[in-house]
């Protein structure tokens, strides 16, 4: 694919505002709910359509690993205003051959695509980013062995790997360690329809991360027709069966609203965010609870979600954030009473050690941040500029526009890895702090 972003300076100097914002945004499909559908198309018994579906970095990389398995994907014009839609037919019967993945840094494919690969005869290589190396993959890798499945690797319980599937997977009773992903848990379930005789997951682990992830993906398997038993906690029984072809509407990513909404509390002023649903099993719903928390007023109605803040951010405690806890940290680094963060612990295998990124982040700007086992403690301080590092990740580009916003002089180093999951994050955010001065 094309670079994303291309034109992009690599230094960025983030937009810092002296009034409040008033804006409406409208944000791209969900990341998590496009592979999810993506993977599932792969597998269904005909074509499926994804209606305004997420093109970002981690969106192509998945089209592309489940064209090089066999699965036809065409791009048809669409309602959406950030792209075309996606008509997938599934990787035939008589797929077979050697393949090499390109899986990024995404989590979603160098996760949900291996399974797959052990349903396709033919031996495919994982690889992917410098910083995907270091992601956590032994479950994956161990799980696939349990299945019968033939795993190569160096031994290190990460990427590179390859995968060499017999065209079945027989299924059965599984117990993993999902404690450092629960995309591990998500992977198997939504490949386990296909297998022989269903799966039975157990997780044994001391934590389970990430559960409304793990609640999606039994959502979206019970919306195309598999029979999925959550009734035990940290169990799931998947039923062997088809997959039925379906034609969805994705939802916005709401976790990617997240930066924008929070704009009203760093800055003063309102905050729109359109096409917010009335029910969802994303992450990013958390929103409504998180931000009047941390001192803003949020109305869902219409939906629109408005969030109403006064430039004033109040420290709270959170528990399990997930995926939104550096814009939660960045919120917290602004803060005028301390914030503790738990149950995060996990993020330190994300695209980044997200833990020590924020930390060393937040101290460079003269903050006062600090690491704990399963989170971080984060207290009032007062910020300067300087320049922000993302380490290749997304979500540490957001947050230093974010601290950018009421701090003069924030740059942003590599702003272009927004591309991973919202290439047009730098626009968006330009036209969102255009709003102040108007
Ligand atoms: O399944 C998914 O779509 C995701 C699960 C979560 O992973 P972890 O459980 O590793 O946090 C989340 O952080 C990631 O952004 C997306
Ligand atoms: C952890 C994240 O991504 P991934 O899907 O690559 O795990 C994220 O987007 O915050």
């Amino acid at each position: 694919m094309s670079a994303p972003n291309a034109g992009v300076p690599a230094t960025w100097p983030a937009p810092f505002v002296t009034s409040p914002v008033d804006a409406t945004v409208a944000v791209p499909g969900s990341k998590s709910l496009t592979n999810r559908y993506l993977v599932l198309a792969a597998l269904a018994d005909g074509r499926s359509r994804l209606r305004a579906p997420l093109h970002s970095r981690d969106s192509e990389l998945m089209v592309s690993a489940l064209r090089s398995l066999g699965a036809t994907i065409t791009e048809i014009p669409g309602d959406g205003p950030f792209g075309p839609d996606l008509l997938i037919d599934p990787v035939p019967a008589a797929a077979r051959g050697t393949r090499q993945i390109d899986c990024g840094l995404a989590g979603t494919v160098m996760r949900f695509v291996p399974p797959l690969a052990g349903l396709v005869p033919g031996t495919t290589g994982f690889d992917g980013d410098p910083h995907a190396r270091s992601r956590p993959m032994s479950a994956i890798i161990d799980a696939l062995r349990s299945l019968g499945v033939q795993v190569d690797d160096d031994g290190a319980g990460s990427l590179p790997f390859s995968v060499t599937g017999s065209g079945r997977i027989a299924g059965g009773r599984l117990e993993i360690d999902a404690a450092a992903s629960s995309q591990f848990v998500s992977a198997l379930l939504l490949a386990a329809p296909r297998f022989d005789k269903g799966l039975h997951l157990v997780h044994r682990g001391s934590t389970l991360p990430s559960p409304e992830h793990i609640a999606m993906t039994v959502s979206v398997l019970r919306g195309v027709g598999v029979d999925v038993d959550d009734s035990v906690p940290r169990e799931w029984r998947v039923a062997p069966g088809p997959i039925a072809a379906f034609d969805t509407v994705i939802e916005p990513d709401l976790s990617n609203a997240g930066p924008f909404l929070a704009a009203a509390l760093v800055a003063g002023g309102t905050v729109r965010v359109a096409g917010w649903p009335a029910s969802t099993t994303q992450v990013g719903d958390k929103w409504r609870s998180i931000l009047p928390a941390l001192g803003a007023s949020v109305d869902l109605a219409g939906g629109t979600l408005t969030v109403t803040g006064t430039g004033r951010i109040r420290g709270a405690d959170l528990a399990d954030t997930s995926e939104l806890a550096p814009t939660v940290a960045a919120l917290c680094a602004l803060g005028s009473s301390p914030s503790r963060l738990t149950g995060i612990a996990h993020l330190r295998g994300h695209e980044t050690d997200r833990l020590a990124a924020l930390v060393a982040e937040i101290n460079r700007l003269g903050g006062d941040a600090e690491e704990t086992t399963d989170g971080l403690i984060i207290r009032p301080a007062t910020l300067h500029g300087g320049t922000w590092e993302t380490y290749a990740d997304h979500r540490m580009a957001t947050a230093g526009a974010l601290i950018g916003l009421a701090v003069p002089g924030v740059v942003v180093r590599d702003i272009s890895t927004t591309a991973k999951t919202l290439p047009q994050f730098p626009e968006l955010w330009q036209q969102l702090t255009r709003s102040a001065e108007a």
